[in-house]
């Protein structure tokens, strides 16, 4: 059931699962938040821990709005993920929140030792595909992100230039909010070159 306005109507149903193996405590995942493109605005992501217990840190986004028990936004919150759990990072995770698996000591597991493979599901919303999703003027797929280093639209999604990584670092200032589609039909129109 979707709760949030801008969460997918349809059920949660997961279409991919991205696996990670981390082969021994020296390798993690930095501070991010997951893409957007495919998933759209307010994903729920399920994620299964197998093998060595790894610590697994979340913080709010400077200007995320703070809520009971939250008292400052530089609070770091850490959980251990051991073998065999499954966290649910529940809307607005991606929007409000930045996480990392950082290089820290692990809980060995008796057979696989210092590795650990994470499984998250991941649900495409049937709207975002290759063909909707707008094409910047380098004329590759744009990526779906949402405002978080600002106080003014923090929260507000929009796409931008993603060329940069298989363009030598070049990229385009394309730049358009994303908007909703339209009820009953599965589209995804943007309001292009408004102010952010
Ligand atoms: O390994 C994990 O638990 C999280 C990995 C992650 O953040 C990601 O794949 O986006
Ligand atoms: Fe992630």
């Amino acid at each position: 059931m979707s709760s949030h306005p801008l969460e997918a109507r349809s059920e949660w149903l997961p279409t991919v699962a991205a696996a990670n193996c981390y082969a021994s405590a020296k390798e993690s995942v930095d501070w991010h938040s997951d893409t957007l493109t495919y998933l759209g605005p307010m994903p729920t992501i399920g994620s299964i821990s197998l093998g060595a217990g790894r610590p697994f840190r979340f913080q709010p986004y400077k200007f995320a709005p703070l809520s009971a028990g939250n008292n400052t936004n530089t609070t770091i919150y850490a959980i251990h993920l051991p073998h065999n759990s499954l966290l649910i990072m529940h809307p607005p995770a991606q929007e409000h929140w930045r996480h990392q698996v950082p290089p820290s000591p692990v809980h060995p597991h008796p057979i696989a030792g210092q590795a650990r493979i994470n499984i998250t599901f991941r649900h495409y919303r049937d709207e975002q595909r290759l063909d909707t999703i707008p094409r910047c003027r380098c004329g590759l797929p744009c990526q779906l992100r949402s405002v978080v280093r600002r106080a003014h639209n923090f929260g507000r999604h929009f796409y931008c230039c993603h060329a940069a990584h298989a363009n030598q670092g070049r990229q385009c200032d394309f730049f358009a909010w994303w908007k909703p589609p339209t009820r009953g039909k599965e589209t995804s129109k943007t309001l292009e070159n408004t102010k952010k």
